[in-house]
């Protein structure tokens, strides 16, 4: 039985309605089979790229949704090796032939590039802060004395203790409805990207948006991931379908050329951190007219103690994404970043 309906608003009025299925599809050529993360983030968000490929392609898109071991398991992220968790299941789906593209939150995706998948569109990166949804329209420093704010990532932990050490930071998990409903019951406020919140359309539990020069984010916030196998891309093997040249033109025309730049850049700090999503850095990339500048920030986990370095590059093209990356991330290994937030680059 094939339990179909629309995704988003948007879908109605651009008129063309993503299938969301949730069996196997069998592939066929003409026909572009998306896989998503089954939360309502992940299939609102697939369902964007989905009706852009499907726009740019001409071809029949489908979203078929893969369950993963994290959207199914009760247990803290951390118990389950991290948010990788979400990504594997997706990457074996498109590895065995089950979807054709796979969506992904870019900060989901770990940097260490997997083999026969290509990260084959980064599209335009939308808000990268994190926002503060707190009760009755208050902002972070409306908060009374000792309010209880929820978040589960360290970077925020410790970015809330550093400007306000009196807060009661307690865990989250689960979906943003979830996280949301908790505002006004048993915590004051919660933190979490604006980007999930716009694609969702929960913007309206907003009360302040952080800026990024004082709470940069994590690396990729707010952008996604379309990863394809590595051998669709060219223009069409056998196993590729029909398909193929229509699809790898799509993609070429929904990457976001500073989107992809900033993201690198900010992946490319993480990795050389060797630090993971959970851990206690902020990035912050930004293009300006050619040149490329990126902030990276890291905290002592209970936010007494900051390191950030700025640099940039007179250019976003080629390798100068991933060579900035590199270079803060060096520069503030240099200056003892490692030991600060615990990283794994201190061993
Ligand atoms: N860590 C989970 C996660 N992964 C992606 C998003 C949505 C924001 C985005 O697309 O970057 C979220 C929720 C959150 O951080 O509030």
């Amino acid at each position: 039985m094939t339990e179909s309906q629309t995704n988003g608003p948007r879908g109605v009025a651009d008129g063309a309605a993503i299938p969301v299925i949730r069996e196997p599809v069998p592939s066929r050529p003409g026909l572009i089979r998306v896989g998503t993360r089954g939360s309502s983030l992940a299939v609102t968000q697939s369902g964007d790229v989905a009706r852009e490929i499907a726009r740019r392609s001409g071809l029949e898109v489908v979203l078929v949704v893969v369950r993963t071991y994290g959207d199914v398991s009760r247990e803290p992220l951390a118990q389950l090796g991290g948010t990788g968790v979400f990504v594997s299941a997706l990457r074996d789906a498109l590895i065995g032939g089950d979807c054709d593209l796979a969506v992904h939150s870019l900060k989901d995706l770990p940097t260490a590039p997997f083999p026969g998948i290509d990260l084959a569109a980064i599209p335009r990166r939308v808000d990268a802060r994190d926002a503060l949804c707190a009760r009755d329209g208050l902002d972070l420093a409306g908060l009374p004395e000792g309010a209880r704010v929820g978040t589960g990532s360290p970077r925020r932990a410790a970015q809330l203790r550093a400007l306000r050490p009196d807060l009661r930071i307690e865990g989250l998990r689960g979906n943003v409805d979830t996280r949301l409903a908790r505002v006004g019951a048993d915590l004051d406020a919660v933190v979490l990207a604006a980007a999930g919140l716009e694609r969702l359309g929960r913007a309206e539990a907003i009360t302040e948006r952080f800026p990024l020069e004082r709470m940069p984010t994590a690396p990729g916030q707010g952008a996604l991931a379309v990863e394809s196998r590595a051998e669709a891309r060219g223009t069409g093997g056998s196993a590729s379908g029909d398909g193929s040249r229509p699809m790898a033109d799509a993609l070429r025309r929904i990457d976001h050329m500073e989107s992809r730049a900033c993201a690198l850049a900010e992946r490319a700090l993480l990795n050389r951190l060797e630090a993971g999503c959970a851990a206690p850095v902020g990035a912050w990339a930004r293009v300006d007219g050619p040149r490329l500048t990126l902030t990276g920030t890291v905290y002592r986990p209970d936010g007494g103690d900051t390191l950030s370095l700025t640099r940039e590059r007179p250019s976003a093209r080629g390798d100068a994404a991933a060579l900035l990356g590199e270079d803060v991330a060096l520069g503030l290994l240099d200056r003892g970043a490692a030991d600060l937030a615990g990283l794994g680059a201190a061993r």
